[in-house]
């Protein structure tokens, strides 16, 4: 049997330590130099005498393909691919990789690494590869929307506006935490508009008048706004959206999220489900955000939990699990 014809399942198999390393890194994520990046991956694999090839993308539009290459080289060679940027970054590559048979490993670059800190995975590249280098795959529940996948989060209406916003932010200000709420701050000055929202899970048909709807799939966000997540990762995501309410009373809210204590606020629902198709009255399609990145999709909109779970590399090793 050929690698390629392995059943999916195979990725999540026991790492030797001689698979071969396809790394697709964006140089432009992060606040870091790309180059002393790709030095410091040089550096480490070389002294661990791995063999690897590194995948510089510049132009992001690019991402897909080129991870797409990685994959198959990985499949040919049973290597790994490797995925080095923020968020946005790891759920394009994760997105070519999921149930190809070939584990997944990162180096998280971004601002908030979401997906990387909830799995112990450092933020520094240096403690990310070495643990990585003694790692093992363990499979990891990811989301789907409209058959496309997310790692941490997918949402319409206000959040992906806020996002928006921030990323022209950062563009004139630089990246930060600061910079983020402070474009959240003057996104929510603009009256957001409330849309019809039908939903439909577990059997139940409902509808909710709301700025937003956010669907998580990430324990350390959810618990960073206050939003239970007891239910998450058992084959379930979150659902979040604001009730109804006037404009004044939405900022508080918004406000009180920004400042992490969302699920405090009686004006939240929260729920869980396995699969949440989402109708929009009046639009045809709509802006999402999925991991970040924005984009146009037709409605009704359908999350659900994804059949096949990501291998994701870990460090097997506590010394070098970080969750700061
Ligand atoms: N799937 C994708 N398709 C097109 N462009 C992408 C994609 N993912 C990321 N990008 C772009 O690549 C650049 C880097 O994004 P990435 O999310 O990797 O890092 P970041 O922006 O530094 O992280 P953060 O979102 O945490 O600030 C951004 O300009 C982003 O818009």
């Amino acid at each position: 049997m050929t690698p390629s014809q392995q059943p999916p399942s195979a990725g999540a198999r026991s790492l030797t330590g001689q698979e071969p390393l396809f790394i697709v890194l964006n140089t432009g994520s992060g606040r870091g130099d790309a180059q002393t990046l790709q030095d410091t991956v040089r550096r480490i694999l070389d002294e661990a005498g791995r063999r690897y090839e590194l995948i510089p993308v510049e132009d992001p539009s690019r991402l897909v393909e080129s991870a797409r290459a990685a994959v198959r080289r990985a499949q040919e060679e049973r290597g790994v691919v490797i995925a080095a940027g923020g968020d946005g970054t790891l759920n394009a590559v994760a997105g070519t990789v999921l149930g190809q048979g070939v584990p997944f490993g990162i180096l998280p670059q971004g601002t908030f690494n979401y997906f990387g800190r909830s799995y112990g995975i450092s933020q520094d590249t240096e403690t990310a590869l070495r643990g990585f280098l003694q790692g093992q795959p363990r499979p990891v529940q990811v989301g789907q929307l409209n058959g496309r996948l997310f790692l941490v989060n997918a949402s319409l209406g206000l959040y992906p506006q806020l996002l928006e916003d921030r990323e022209a932010y950062k563009q004139k200000y630089g990246r930060s935490r600061l910079v983020a709420l402070w474009s959240g701050l003057v996104t929510l000055l603009r009256a957001p508009r409330q849309l019809s929202l039908m939903l439909d899970y577990e059997g139940k048909a409902r509808t909710l008048r709301s700025p937003t709807l956010v669907v998580g799939n990430n324990k350390l966000q959810l618990e960073h706004v206050g939003i239970p997540s007891e239910e998450l990762g058992h084959g379930r995501l979150i659902a979040m959206a604001a009730r109804p309410v006037g404009t004044l009373a939405l900022y508080g809210l918004l406000l009180r999220g920004l400042a992490s204590r969302l699920g405090d606020a009686e004006h939240v629902v929260s729920f869980a489900f396995d699969r949440l198709t989402v109708g929009v009255r009046g639009r045809r399609r709509v802006k999402v955000a999925m991991d970040g990145e924005i984009s146009w999709m037709d409605t009704p909109l359908e999350f659900k939990v994804a059949a096949e779970r990501l291998p994701l590399v870990v460090p097997a090793d506590p010394q070098y699990l970080d969750r700061s």
